[in-house]
């Protein structure tokens, strides 16, 4: 906890001449305050008592010249206070955006995307609200506490002790409340993930919600959630305005005292009768800060649940990174090597077992097998989005945990299956596999990946923008820019996750069209599902249970009739006699 604090405190550390600044701005501006009273003081026993001429014109002259001065220094407060804060958050967020891109793919798998979304907003807009408004009335009020404080033992020292006897007390009060604030601050900001979690959730699941016609209980799970939410806030809000009229009648029990202990010294002649006023006045001056400070407190309980959140985040630890001797892997010509690979996403429970498999640059590896046989998990080896946990994986007989893993994947293109396209235009989604593609560059690749034709039908072109506010795609054509994509990146060494839904023939056709070309010259690892893809493989390995069971070409593994075989007879039934 205290160390969040001094983390935050790092993240200030850039603007501390502007803050010094700034606060400079606040304690002249609250020293303004600190006139008033003084005002009153000499109000009453010079100008009313004295009818002192002189002092009204010089009172008069320093109430203008002072709150002309003040509202100089105003400025200043807020326009710095919120300069460092926004650069604060700006920063924090950049921060945490960085350390979600380094994340590798175990991370977003462990976490709803809602959560991490609530990472950067919710928890950092807290952030943001306690330090832009908090630090103002923060150093406001303890300038003007500290201020008042000095001026009453100045006026009245006896006077000024006893009410400081029972500041204490408002102190306490104020320490219960934070603790409960804080704890409560972090149960609303969970209840807020959860929301958003869910709102996330069912927004992509709506095709399954429909399917399933689960609306009602959607709406109910919603509903439970939110109350909860509901209550979670509650509970701030009662601790929130509990706190108030407490510490303000605290301040009333210290008003009281004051007010019989100075009327007192007033009677018996040993106070004036502005000193009396102007002590009151600083005396409820002082409330004001407490009362202000306590609410500040509690919002800033609330922003540290925050920062202990978006710090956990900053502190986890990615074991998927770059060894500290790895090298830049240089070109590659596309070997790769799976070495008695092993592996297992949970301690315990091996999901790859010994796994020894061999290709040659440009072969093409078809991998077949059940569900959950491990296909995937294997193709995800290569570009190291997991280690493997016993063996190696070499790629020109480099072992991928010895080289840099952005050299890695730079030479590594992925067409999965469910192809994901931003919200942005065709031009932009293609040259993501490129970034300093020509246009002409881009064109060549659509043109290769049979993209070209349907994309110069469109009322944009290539400046057609994709997503929620473009034009929708089918899926062949989606899966062509997404092979367009992979063709310009221009990898030695390509995965394809084959789309298990079936597209429409001509689309269908196209898209394998494309996939053929992708594939020329390219060492290639293709969960298989089409029959052309199985039939042109040097090599298909078939999975079973994380263990490779058979390997071989179609015919060879026809000919030794074992799971092969029989996979092949119920998916392909049908298509053989076609295409074989
Ligand atoms: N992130 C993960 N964490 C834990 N276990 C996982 C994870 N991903 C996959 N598994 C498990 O590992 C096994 C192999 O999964 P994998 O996805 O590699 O199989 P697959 O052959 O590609 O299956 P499919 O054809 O259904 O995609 C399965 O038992 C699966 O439940």
């Amino acid at each position: 906890m205290n160390n969040n604090y001094k983390r935050l405190l790092l993240f200030i550390k850039p603007y501390v001449p502007r803050l010094g600044m700034a606060v400079v701005c606040i304690i002249m501006a609250a020293a303004a305050n600190l006139y008033v009273p003084w005002i009153i003081k000499d109000l009453i026993d010079k100008v009313l008592a004295q009818k002192d001429m002189m002092t009204l014109n010089l009172l008069g002259i320093g109430i203008i010249v002072v709150f002309f001065f003040r509202g100089i220094f105003y400025y200043g407060q807020t326009y710095l206070v919120s300069y460092v804060a926004e650069r604060v958050i700006i920063d924090i967020r950049e921060v945490l955006y960085k350390k979600f891109q380094e994340f590798q793919l175990a991370y977003y798998e462990k976490q709803q995307t809602g959560t991490i979304m609530s990472y950067i907003t919710n928890d950092v807009a807290a952030l943001q609200a306690a330090l832009v408004n908090s630090l103002i009335d923060m150093v406001t009020e303890l300038s003007i506490f500290i201020g008042s404080v000095c001026m009453m033992f100045y006026l009245d020292w006896k006077l000024a002790l006893v009410t400081i006897i029972v500041v204490p007390l408002i102190g306490k009060a104020m320490k219960i409340f934070g603790r409960k604030l804080k704890d409560n601050g972090a149960i609303v900001q969970e209840r807020t993930a959860d929301i958003t979690s869910l709102l996330q959730e069912t927004i992509s699941a709506v095709r399954v919600i429909k399917s399933f016609v689960r609306e009602d209980y959607e709406i109910e799970r919603f509903q439970k959630q939110n109350y909860l939410n509901f209550k979670a806030n509650m509970k701030g809000v009662q601790l929130m305005s509990l706190l108030t009229p407490t510490v303000e009648f605290l301040a009333a029990v210290i008003v009281t005292l004051i007010l019989w202990f100075g009327g007192y010294q007033v009677v018996h002649g040993s106070l004036t009768a502005g000193s009396l006023v102007a002590f009151l006045t600083y005396a409820v001056n002082l409330s004001n800060p407490v009362k202000r400070i306590s609410r500040v407190f509690g919002s800033i309980q609330a922003a540290m649940a925050a920062a202990d959140r978006v710090f956990s985040v900053l502190d986890t630890k990615e074991k998927i990174k770059d060894k500290e001797n790895a090298i830049v892997l240089p070109e590659i010509t596309g070997k790769v090597e799976f070495k008695h690979v092993g592996f297992s996403y949970n301690p315990g429970r091996a999901v790859i077992t010994d796994l020894s498999l061999k290709a040659a640059p440009g072969q093409v590896i078809a991998i077949v097998g059940p569900s959950g046989a491990g296909k995937t998990t294997i193709v995800n080896l290569i570009p190291r989005f997991y280690d493997v946990t016993e063996g190696a994986v070499c790629i020109d007989d480099m072992d991928v945990r010895d080289v840099k893993i952005s050299s890695l994947r730079e030479q590594i293109g992925i067409v999965p299956q469910e192809t994901m396209l931003f919200s942005d235009t065709i031009m932009h989604n293609i040259r993501y596999g490129r970034l300093d593609a020509t246009d002409e560059e881009v064109i060549t690749a659509a043109k290769a990946a049979n993209a070209h034709n349907f994309i110069l039908e469109l009322r944009n072109g290539y400046e057609t923008q994709i997503g929620e506010r473009g034009v929708t795609l089918s899926g062949g054509q989606r899966q062509r820019i997404a092979i367009a994509r992979a063709i310009l990146k221009n990898p030695r060494i390509l995965i394809l996750d084959e789309a298990t839904s079936a597209l429409d023939t001509e689309s269908e056709e196209l898209v394998q069209e494309a996939l053929d070309k992708l594939m020329v010259g390219r060492t290639s690892f293709v969960i298989a599902h089409r029959l052309s893809t199985i039939l042109q493989a040097d090599n298909i390995i078939v999975m079973e249970n994380g263990k490779m069971v058979e390997s071989g070409t179609h015919r060879e593994l026809l000919g030794k009739n074992g799971l092969y075989s029989h996979l092949y007879n119920i998916q392909f039934n049908d298509k053989k006699s076609r295409q074989v």
